[in-house]
């Protein structure tokens, strides 16, 4: 995508293969800061913290990752370590495993001395498949925007948290056909949700509409419902962080009650699934996908700037009161009217991911 105009992905590597640059995306959207992860340590403290995310991103990063922590030990028990100590830093999105899994197969026959400068490559071409599922992803999505557009004209849609470029290495997964959608000509207007507590929709979504001149709202997460009801929304398009063989899809908390209420209000519920977020080894998305429990912190602070523009982290609860914040929830299959990905847009449905990903099934006992 585009920022200030300039052309952009969000992680790229260095000449040497020493490091890779990315967007910290914890100073967003009142700083763009850039900066360098040169060690296992520095990979493992973005994702964690979350300057680099969304399910995508955290895959690439985290092959980036394995190939630098490769250049210190290439051996097997270093190659199963560091793959080891990145899997472990955010359980739900598939794709870290994925991508992990990918880079673990092509690297283990490979002779220990060629090891780092083939993980680096490869690497870089998960981050250049990326790059292409998620245009693919915009094409497809584009059609049923389009469609839309032929009855009504201006086009409205809703999506939730952040599954935008910032999310991929380029185009985004929801934002793909609203972008595809734009450079169409198709006049389309986005409701971001705000989604608490980490705000990646009022933060980052708002952020990069704004870079790419997409007309938008940021609405508080509370709103989608009633404005659906009203007949304000089209279309709603989210991401997914892992969507299981049936089609279940777990994706940002209060992903499943903005569907619950499209459903209430027959507005289609659509959800960006690149195939390297499909977890094909899994059927019950309520029972089987881990989700990510983070700091009681993020629910109890707010970060933001003031009038006079200092950047400042307040508390908006009481000292007293316990935290829950359970960072993902799964919207069952019947409630998603389809799968927009790189294959096409398919029914969120066993036997429909079976026949567009055949390469990817699982023998499960
Ligand atoms: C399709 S990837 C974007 C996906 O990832 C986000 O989670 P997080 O910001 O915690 O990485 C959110 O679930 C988005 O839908």
């Amino acid at each position: 995508m585009r920022v200030d105009g300039k052309p952009l992905r969000t992680i790229w590597p260095a000449a040497d293969e020493s490091r890779v640059t990315i967007i910290d995306q914890t100073r967003l959207p009142h700083e763009f800061v850039i900066c360098e992860l040169a060690t296992l340590g520095d990979f493992e403290v973005a994702i964690r913290e979350m300057k680099v995310r969304g399910a995508p991103l955290i895959g690439v990063t985290a092959a980036y990752g394995l190939a630098i922590a490769l250049r210190d030990d290439p051996s097997d028990t270093g190659l199963a370590a560091a793959s080891a100590r990145l899997l472990a830093t955010r359980p739900t999105a598939v794709n870290l495993a994925w991508a992990l899994d990918v880079m673990r197969a092509d690297l283990f026959g490979l002779p220990i001395a060629e090891r780092a400068a083939a993980a680096f490559a490869k690497a870089g071409e998960l981050a250049d498949l990326d790059v292409a599922i998620c245009d693919a992803i915009g094409a497809n999505g584009l059609a049923l925007i389009a469609k839309i557009a032929q009855r009504k004209g201006r086009v409205s849609i809703l999506t939730h948290c952040n599954a935008g470029w910032l999310c991929a290495v380029d185009w985004g997964t929801a934002t793909a056909p609203i972008y595809k959608a734009q450079e169409a000509g198709i006049d389309l207007h986005v409701y971001v949700d705000e989604t608490r507590p980490r705000n990646q929709g009022a933060s980052l979504t708002a952020w990069e509409l704004g870079q790419q001149g997409v007309s938008h709202q940021v609405i508080v997460d509370n709103a989608g419902g009633h404005i659906m009801q009203h007949g304000g929304v089209d279309l709603v398009i989210v991401g997914t962080d892992r969507t299981t063989a049936t089609g279940d899809v777990c994706n940002k908390i209060g992903t499943y009650l903005k569907a619950l209420a499209a459903k209430d209000n027959g507005v289609p519920f659509y959800v960006a699934a690149p195939s390297s977020s499909i977890d094909f080894a899994i059927f019950d998305g309520v029972r089987d996908i881990p989700i990510e429990e983070r700091s009681a912190r993020e629910v109890t602070h707010m970060r933001g700037r003031t009038d006079d523009g200092r950047l400042e982290t307040v508390r908006i609860v009481p000292e007293g009161s316990r935290v829950a914040n359970p960072a993902f929830d799964v919207t069952p299959a019947r409630l998603v009217s389809g799968l927009i990905t790189e294959r096409g847009i398919i029914p969120a449905r066993r036997e429909a991911l079976a026949t567009a990903f055949p390469e990817r099934l699982v023998l499960v006992e």
